[in-house]
């Protein structure tokens, strides 16, 4: 299949960076990195040393491609917005919903503080990526991304119909109808471990923090609507993996991370759900076709291929000297990565 690219991903920096690169190297050509580092990635200059960073740790013989993108904050301007543009390497801006998620406290406070940014972005065509969930505490956690939907982003969208927006790793059946209802320009991501789980998940046999994402993993319904979505053809869907890597103790806590790490078995995994949907066909155009399409870059022409042949997950990888424990941990996956 065609190579594919990753429009969702965390690669951290430091060690951890150093850890994650290869397995998402391995697989995609091009990544949306996201910007959500301590301190976040807020102007054109820390997006550009962070790539820097990125393609200092990228091992000699493999060629990857970042795109990055900046962290909106509610001190972002319009002129940030024309520069991030103008860069050439900035693709996107990244909308966290202050406290919604892990890094995302200096996120916007009130979507309304930052109207000035997004008519730019409208203008210049930037997308904005977005986390789609309130952080109402009143508010269910399992009912956050569809509350956001209605609250959030049916105005957003009213106000700025041109405004390019994917709406990132959703989780829900309403959030799959209301991309598949959007004009042209709103698009969504869909991580594997959304594909391949319910929220049973995260309590079988006991609390299991490894399965615990934000956002959470729904009912069995919602997985089966993602499913549909994923394996529709619709080209608004697209592959993200939000491969979220946390060391092993800020995940085996009392209060633990949120995030997946899926990087070393993305693909692969992504292959065993569109087989399971009976659906193989479909998974070049989700995964090397859609996304570079809805960014208007040109799709990647080299090949990989996928052969049907298990294989099992290490039970951890080594961060430094920590462990962080990957998705299908000593477990099998059903294919491979030539
Ligand atoms: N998805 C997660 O559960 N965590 C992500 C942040 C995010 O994508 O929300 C992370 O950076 O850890
Ligand atoms: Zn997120
Ligand atoms: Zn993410």
């Amino acid at each position: 299949m065609t190579r594919p690219d990753d429009w969702h991903v965390h690669l951290r920096d430091g060690d951890m960076l150093a850890t994650v690169l290869p397995d998402t190297a391995q697989r995609f050509a091009r990544a949306i990195v996201m910007p959500n580092l301590k301190p976040p990635v807020r102007t054109v200059a820390e997006a550009s040393a962070y790539r820097e960073r990125i393609l200092a740790a990228l091992p000699a013989e493999m060629r990857f491609e970042p795109l990055m993108t900046l962290y909106l904050t509610d001190k972002t301007s319009p002129e940030d917005i024309r520069q991030a543009k103008s860069s050439g390497f900035i693709h996107a801006v990244k909308y966290y919903p202050a406290g919604a998620t892990t890094n995302s406290d200096s996120g916007v406070t009130d979507i309304h503080r930052v109207a000035a940014v997004l008519e730019t972005m409208q203008e210049v065509g930037l997308p904005l990526l977005v986390h789609g969930e309130v952080t109402d505490t009143d508010i269910d956690i399992f009912d956050r991304e569809a509350v956001f939907i209605e609250r959030i982003l049916v105005p957003l969208l009213e106000r700025l119909p041109r405004l390019r927006v994917v709406l990132e790793h959703i989780t829900t059946a309403q959030a799959a109808a209301f991309v598949t209802a959007a004009a042209a320009n709103v698009a969504a991501t869909i991580t594997v471990h959304h594909l391949l789980y319910n929220r049973n998940a995260m309590f079988q046999g006991g609390i299991r923090p490894h399965a615990y994402c934000l956002p959470v993993l729904k009912r069995e319904s919602h997985r089966l609507a993602l499913v549909a979505a994923a394996t529709s053809g619709n080209p608004k869907f697209f592959l993200g993996t939000d491969s979220a890597p946390h060391l092993r103790h800020d995940k085996e806590s009392s209060c633990g991370c949120a995030g997946i790490y899926s990087a070393h078995a993305a693909l692969e995994l992504y292959a065993e759900v569109f087989e399971q949907a009976g659906a193989l066909d479909k998974l070049e155009a989700f995964a090397s076709f859609h996304g570079p399409d809805f960014y208007g870059l040109p799709r990647n022409q080299e090949q990989v291929t996928l052969v049907k042949q298990p294989w099992t997950v290490p039970a951890a990888l080594k961060a430094g000297d920590h462990a962080l424990i990957p998705l299908r941990a000593g477990e099998t996956v059903g294919w491979h990565l030539a």
